[in-house]
């Protein structure tokens, strides 16, 4: 296990839970630390603004700091609302003598809903006090104060003010643009000495955004405090928030500016690390006499890109319904269809898929062995063929430019997918065989077709090309009438068997779509650390070896 690091947050309260202290313990928490707080105001505010303030005395925001770092060891410590000038002093004074290894200082000005949470003569006094920071956070608005420059209107502009003063004071600026009008929100890491991390994310057409800075500049200052790299803690930082936007709406908390969903990540990885059977036991019955035993769709079914081929494969559709609309939904396929996926994350993907393509083309293969008919036999020699040369030419073609990506091997979720199939192809049944790999035709055709027109600049367009290309279409309807043929000509036990492996095989697509966004943090930060150090001595060349090998 990682070690836990120990991070204070010294900000304003929102009792509405999206923003100050609030946030910034939910987001200490999901970032993997140990939250603590020190309050400098109490604050009334709501999704719409704020009410009113309260400001106890300062004697006693001293014996708060004093109480805490004379038991605990900080390994971080995040400012947010400090509010006046006075406590702008006793904070400062506090960390004068603490000199923690970490600050991260969000100069809270003004908030979203445009109400002042720092006293205008206090300002002075923030831009001083960011001088002791290891990192500041200030958003457009903030950093034109802090620099005492007019309002940035491009990224560029901001990005100049901010290099200008990092260099002078010694401290490093995050540049926000979450308030420019750009369809990519880009957080830039600008260190004094000019180096500059910009981590891209996409806008989020939301007013889920109360909180925002809080929560970043908190997930950042425990990302840091636990040893991660400046890259790394961005680029953690900034994945994580953007997931919390996308869902913070679907909390229905207030009516104004919603919070973000701090904890959507942990909460959608606990689901994914469930060993709950996939399937319910009375999901499919014993044995099929027709296609209406498998039972009526239990949730609307989605039209298929490409049709069924008769009444067994239709009724393979509906019940498979459920994971198909998972996929659909997936923040993974979405991401990747509409083009706004991480290159790191599609990257990751596409070298697993590799993986899986070697082994889902002997799979194929097992089925052309065990065959009975000569046009059954063609059928799926060449479908195996097809995904080791003209599907596997996509992933070349990528992976060329990335051999350090390349170098890998099968994820969990990859080897229980080739298991399950290898397994199904060679020791079930032909018929269970074929529908386990139904799903690896179908609903790739389905995302594919997820979009009407691919735009020439999408940066996935090769891949959902693939997908949607005619000749991919004709060998989904092959499946499908292998399938069909199989299951009309099977036992009703050996029906039921192959309905349970096909909708095993729809769960494991929906798996192997969403894995990249299971990985965890060490593994994606060593993306972005040098290839040599973070792959040469934990993982084997087996991935190359299959590229080469598939190339021939
Ligand atoms: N609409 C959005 N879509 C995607 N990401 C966003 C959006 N709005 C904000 N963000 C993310 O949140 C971060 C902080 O947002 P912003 O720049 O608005 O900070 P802020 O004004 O300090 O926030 P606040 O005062 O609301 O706490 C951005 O850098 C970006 O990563
Ligand atoms: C207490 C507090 N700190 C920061 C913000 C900025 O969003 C807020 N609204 N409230």
């Amino acid at each position: 296990m990682p070690s836990v690091p120990r991070v204070l947050s010294i900000a304003g309260t929102d009792p509405s839970g999206g923003a100050g202290t609030a946030a910034d313990l939910k987001s200490i928490t999901a970032a993997g630390g140990y939250g603590m707080s020190v309050v400098t105001t109490l604050v009334a505010q709501n999704t719409h603004g704020v009410r009113d303030l309260h400001v106890p005395p300062t004697d006693f925001l001293t014996q708060q700091l004093q109480t805490v770092s004379d038991d605990v060891t900080l390994d971080a410590v995040k400012t947010g609302m400090l509010g006046t000038a006075e406590i702008i002093a006793t904070v400062g004074d506090w960390l004068d003598t603490i000199q923690p290894k970490i600050i991260v200082v969000d100069p809270v000005m003004i908030a979203t809903s445009g109400d002042r949470l720092l006293q205008p003569e206090a300002e002075q006094a923030m831009v001083a006090f960011c001088r002791r920071a290891t990192v500041v956070t200030p958003n457009i608005d903030e950093l034109a104060v802090l620099t005492g420059q007019p309002c940035a209107a491009t990224e560029d502009e901001a990005l100049e003010q901010a290099a200008r003063w990092s260099a002078e004071t010694g401290v490093a600026v995050i540049v926000k643009t979450g308030h420019l009008d750009t369809l990519t929100v880009t957080n830039t890491w600008l260190s004094p000495d000019g180096i500059r991390i910009a981590v891209p994310s996409t806008r989020v057409d939301t007013t889920s955004t109360h909180g925002t800075g809080c929560s970043l500049s908190s997930a950042l200052a425990t990302r840091l405090g636990r040893g991660d790299t400046p890259e790394a803690a961005l680029t953690w930082a900034t994945g994580w928030l953007h997931e919390a936007i996308l869902h913070g709406a679907a909390l229905q908390v207030g009516s104004g500016h919603g919070p973000v969903d701090h904890a959507h990540r942990s909460r959608r990885l606990q689901a994914a690390g469930t060993a709950n059977p996939w399937l319910r036991p009375d999901a499919v019955p014993r044995a099929l006499e027709t296609p209406q035993d498998l039972g009526a769709p239990r949730v609307p079914t989605p039209a298929a890109a490409v049709p069924p081929a008769g009444p067994w494969t239709t009724a393979l559709w509906e019940a498979g319904a459920e994971t198909t609309s998972a996929i659909d939904a997936s923040d993974f396929v979405q991401a990747l269809v509409d083009g706004s996926l991480s290159e790191a994350d599609f990257t990751f993907y596409l070298a697993q898929d590799a993986l899986y393509l070697n082994r889902y083309a002997r799979s194929l293969a097992a089925l052309a062995v065990r065959s009975s008919s000569t046009e059954s036999q063609q059928f799926w020699s060449q479908a195996s063929t097809g995904a080791i040369t003209e599907e596997a030419d996509l992933h070349r073609t990528w992976m060329a430019t990335r051999p350090e990506a390349a170098r890998t091997t099968a994820s969990p979720v990859t080897s229980a997918y080739t298991d399950f199939l290898l397994a199904t192809t060679l020791g079930e049944d032909r018929a269970v065989g074929a529908a386990a790999v139904l799903p690896c035709f179908w609903l790739y055709a389905q995302v594919g077709g997820g979009i009407p027109d691919v735009p020439a600049d999408h940066p996935y367009a090769a891949w959902l090309d693939t997908y949607r290309d005619p000749g991919f279409v004709t060998a989904v309807q092959g499946a499908l009438d292998q399938v069909e043929h199989e299951l009309a000509g099977a036992s009703p036990a050996v029906r039921a068997a192959a309905a349970r492996a096909y909708l095993t095989a729809c769960r494991h697509e929906l798996e192997f779509f969403e894995q990249a966004l299971r990985l965890e943090p060490e593994v994606a930060a060593s993306r972005h650390q040098a290839p040599d150090v973070a792959l040469a001595p934990a993982l084997s060349t087996d991935a190359t070896a299959d590229f080469a090998g598939a190339a021939r």
